[in-house]
């Protein structure tokens, strides 16, 4: 399927990261897998494993692991960028100081930054100068590392403002295992990608308390309006919802117990305290702090948002679990896609 092969810099030797150089490998590209701890690179290249983030994996010879950002980026054209939100900044600093070329940026984060409210792919157009930047492009889709590692069907999309750029990067990883589609919507891409793990974190919650299926089915479907309403209102395609970075990773997150998010709400939901569930996760749980900047974009944008809103009141304000959920079965009679539709109505006319 694919033609032409290069050397890639995979950027975060986490699970994420690490699951993708398999694939980009498999597909006969010359991986550099980076990571800013000395001894996982040393792991990577001796045992060809990363016990702690894929246990279970045996990694192909031809990952090697990088410890030097300057060695691992000499000469590359195109980056998988695969480190949390968190992290963005402070790595794309540390690319910055060592690169002198335009790259190909290709982000798989799924997050928002709280307080700035900036989408991953936005946060790498603040950070990275015009001259070191050729594009930017979001992967994203339900796809746990666990199963990609292990090359079980997977399906996930990717998405640019620069389309040709976006469909470089569907060659590079499309193969009989992974199977990538393009979407040009990156706000919808992004958003779907990083909210549905706030609503995973309720769906472990509910999980937790032992609601059963119906909760989680209402969580789910209810969690998915309020994420296209945001999307829609910040200009996302509506349709992108109903698709693989919408729907698609909002079921594989709420229902897989290979999810990070998922596990958390769990435990809260079981009563442990969010510091004692983040301290024992090992991996980031990154609806945590997209819970936080969906809220503010809720507030932003003055769209309903409240299994977001009952969330942060759980997450930071200490609301006990079961009383969320009551607030959220309590709350007065409203249409089912009443505001969607008034959103949808409110954009024709601006047009
Ligand atoms: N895991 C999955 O199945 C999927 C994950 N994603 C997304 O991919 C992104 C990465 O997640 P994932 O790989 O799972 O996360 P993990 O927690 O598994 O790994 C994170 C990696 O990033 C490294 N890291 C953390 N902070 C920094 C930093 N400041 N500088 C350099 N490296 C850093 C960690 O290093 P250290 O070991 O030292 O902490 C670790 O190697 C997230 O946004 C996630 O939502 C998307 C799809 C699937
Ligand atoms: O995004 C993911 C699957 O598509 C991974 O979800 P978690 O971060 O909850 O493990």
């Amino acid at each position: 399927m694919q033609e032409k092969k290069e050397a890639i810099a995979v950027i975060g030797a986490g699970s994420w990261g690490t699951a993708l150089a398999m694939v980009l490998v498999d597909n006969g590209h010359e991986v550099r897998l980076w990571s800013h701890n000395e001894a996982q690179v040393q792991e990577i290249n001796q045992y060809h494993t990363n016990k702690k983030y894929l246990p279970e994996i045996i990694l192909p010879d031809l990952i090697a692991g990088y410890a030097s950002l300057r060695d691992a980026l000499a000469g590359i054209n195109t980056v998988i960028l695969a480190v949390p939100t968190k992290a963005i900044r402070e790595v794309l600093g540390k690319m910055r100081a060592v690169q002198s070329t335009p790259l190909i940026i290709a982000h798989v984060s799924k997050g928002i930054e709280p307080d700035t409210l900036l989408r991953v792919s936005e946060l790498i157009k603040e950070e990275m100068p015009n001259e070191l930047l050729e594009a930017v492009v979001v992967l994203s889709g339900p796809s746990h590392a666990e199963e990609v590692s292990k090359r079980h069907p997977t399906t996930v999309t990717v998405s640019s403002e620069d389309m040709a750029a976006a469909e470089k990067i569907q060659d590079l990883f499309i193969n009989l295992n992974f199977r990538v589609y393009t979407n040009p919507d990156v706000i919808g891409v992004e958003i779907g990608g990083a909210l549905k793990n706030i609503i995973a974190l309720a769906a472990g919650i509910t999980d937790g308390l032992g609601y059963g299926d119906n909760a989680k089915a209402a969580l789910m479907t209810r969690g998915l309006a309020e994420i296209a309403r945001l999307g829609t209102k910040m200009g996302a395609n509506p349709l992108t919802f109903s698709g693989l970075t919408g729907i698609g990773d909002l079921i594989v997150t709420c229902t897989s117990v290979h999810s990070r998010n998922w596990r958390a709400g769990n435990l809260l939901g079981k009563g442990k305290n969010l510091e004692e569930v983040l301290d024992n996760m090992g991996m980031v749980v990154e609806g945590v702090r997209t819970t936080k900047a969906a809220y503010q974009l809720s507030k932003k944008y003055n769209v309903s948002m409240p299994i977001t809103c009952v969330l942060y009141d759980v997450l930071f304000n200490g609301k006990n679990a079961k009383d969320a959920v009551d607030v959220l079965m309590a709350r007065g009679k409203t249409h089912e896609m009443e505001d969607l539709v008034n959103i949808l109505e409110e954009r024709t006319q601006e047009d």
